[in-house]
């Protein structure tokens, strides 16, 4: 007989057993295991560090129970590959946040694409599959960019003081992202880099996101009260909630307003090059169901893109000689004065691979979460159809077997192949790090937020030398629904002559 070992590598015939014998932790009748965590912020903060003990203390497959629903948590990279490999064409998932879900049941919105699945999600997936997946057209996207991209860069100048650090990066670049996708969206500048009331609605905005990924955050591992009346803590959500959802709304009416008077004054018809995204939607989806999606493209930046900017400059900041690497690559591509967009793009191997690199050293997600069509023998367990599965490769992202040399900080890896590691490594390996997830419930926003990511990192090496003052402890995740920079991260930015 062969086994599984703890490290991915198949080694025994599984022998089939059922979900009772799946190993974790003691579940008590009603809360099955929330005891553990609703009594205990700091476990839930460090949920990605918990997920970790579980996998060192039962093994590669892990069950937990929350209220009245089981978790089958997977850490081994060949399961992973089974679950993924067997999916249809409509895989179903459990939403990141059950109570963005709630609010918008409740608010009689269009659910969006992670809340739904089925008929319903492959509609709206194939509506924007146009417009989010065609990787040129994102491209000439970022050519309309490149003001934002000046205005964050000298907003950034504005904002560093007299030790060349800035007191609020994750607001200052919260707004960039957010004008960043007014263009995306409404193809229109927002003004929330302008010093007037926009600036104030992007602040709102931004505060309200951190509410309600941290709030959401807490309520996944408490006893869903909220759902059956209004918590403390979910009228404080339901707020924050509101505040993104009007926001976006007061947008979107102002990017209609601005396209009829682009028709009216071209014979009814909108150019091809103006509104590209609004027009595609319009196509296929009622108002409804455009607003949801306008709502995620608007704001999703804030939750995901900004923290892995964080997270990318502070990698660079402490690794120097990666750092000027990258950086002699970006004054190669960017010639004075031009925009920084197609070469970058396309030719960046430092830059692009320190995105990459960064997404192993501070993964943004902790799982992706599938509900099994189908039963699988998973880790040897008979695993039946409609159980709720989280695939938690991040255990992995320090493994010798998977990547070599794992502590060291080489964003070259990419681009070297996978030459050294065992046959097996190399077959399961792009289970291993999925930072976008994985087929074709992947990330919607993937390609814009490689992007905007690679691009903006070009602008700040462009202009900036980045250092981590010694004295500094080393930036730490916290688990926000999404993995969080723990704090303002305190980088200095030494203008280059
Ligand atoms: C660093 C940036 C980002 C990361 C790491 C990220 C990661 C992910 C992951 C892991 C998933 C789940 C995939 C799966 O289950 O296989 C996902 C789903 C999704 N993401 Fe992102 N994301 C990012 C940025 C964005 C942005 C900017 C947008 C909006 C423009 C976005 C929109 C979505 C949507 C709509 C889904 C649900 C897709 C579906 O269910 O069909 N994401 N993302």
């Amino acid at each position: 007989m062969k086994e599984k070992s703890f490290t991915g590598i198949i080694s025994f015939t599984p022998k089939k057993m059922g979900l009772k014998h799946i190993p974790g932790p003691t579940a008590l009748p009603v809360v099955g295991n929330l005891y553990q965590y609703m009594f205990n912020k700091s476990k839930i903060l460090k949920y990605h560090e918990v997920l970790q003990q579980l996998y060192e203390k039962y093994g590669p497959i892990v069950r937990e129970t929350f209220g009245n629903k089981t978790i089958i948590h997977l850490f081994d990279p060949v399961d992973a590959k089974t679950v993924l490999d067997n999916e249809d064409k409509r895989p179903f998932v459990v939403p990141l946040q059950e109570t963005t879900l709630l609010y918008r049941k409740k608010s009689d919105m269009s659910l969006g694409l992670g809340n739904t699945n089925g008929e319903e999600w492959y509609r709206l997936r194939s509506a924007i599959k146009g417009f989010m997946f065609d990787f040129y057209g994102l491209r000439s996207l970022s050519v309309k960019k490149d003001g934002v991209f000046d205005d964050i860069i000298a907003k950034l100048g504005d904002e560093i003081d007299e030790n060349g650090q800035v007191k609020d990066l994750r607001m200052l670049f919260g707004k960039w992202a957010l004008e960043s996708s007014g263009i995306t969206c409404f193809d229109r500048r927002l003004g929330y880099l302008d010093s007037g009331d926009m600036e104030k609605l992007a602040e709102k905005i931004i505060e309200a996101n951190k509410e309600v990924f941290y709030l959401s955050g807490l309520l996944k591992f408490s006893f869903p009260f909220y759902k059956y009346f209004p918590t403390p803590k979910w009228i404080k959500l339901e707020k924050a909630e509101d505040v993104i959802t009007n926001g976006t709304k007061f947008q979107m009416e102002k990017a209609y307003d601005e396209m009829y008077e682009v028709m009216s004054e071209n014979r009814g018809e909108i150019p091809s090059d103006r509104f590209e995204f609004l027009t595609e939607l319009r196509k296929k989806l009622n108002k409804k169901e455009i607003t949801t999606i306008m709502l995620s493209v608007h704001t999703d930046g804030l939750s995901t893109i900004v923290p892995s900017l964080l997270f990318n400059l502070y990698c660079l900041a402490i690794n120097p000689e990666i750092q000027e690497k990258a950086y002699q690559e970006v004054k190669k591509l960017m010639a004075e004065g031009a925009p920084a967009t197609k070469e970058i793009i396309s030719q960046s191997m430092w830059v692009s691979g320190t995105v990459k690199e960064t997404f192993r050293f501070f993964p943004i997600g902790t799982e992706i979460a599938r509900i099994l069509k189908k039963d699988l023998v998973l880790s040897g367990h008979n695993i039946p159809e409609g159980s709720n599965i989280h695939i938690n490769m991040n255990v992995h992202f320090f493994n010798e077997q998977y990547f070599r040399n794992a502590r060291v900080f080489n964003p070259v890896r990419w681009s070297e192949g996978l030459s050294g590691l065992s046959e097996d490594a190399k077959r399961v390996r792009k289970y291993v790090l999925m930072p976008f997830g994985a087929n074709i419930r992947s990330c919607a926003g993937r390609l814009l937020a490689d992007q905007d990511l690679i691009l903006m990192i070009s602008r700040v090496l462009y202009h900036y030398q980045l250092v981590y003052p010694e004295n500094e402890k080393p930036l730490q995740q916290v688990f926000n629904t999404l993995l969080v920079p723990d704090r303002n991260p305190p980088i200095r930015f030494i203008k280059r002559s």
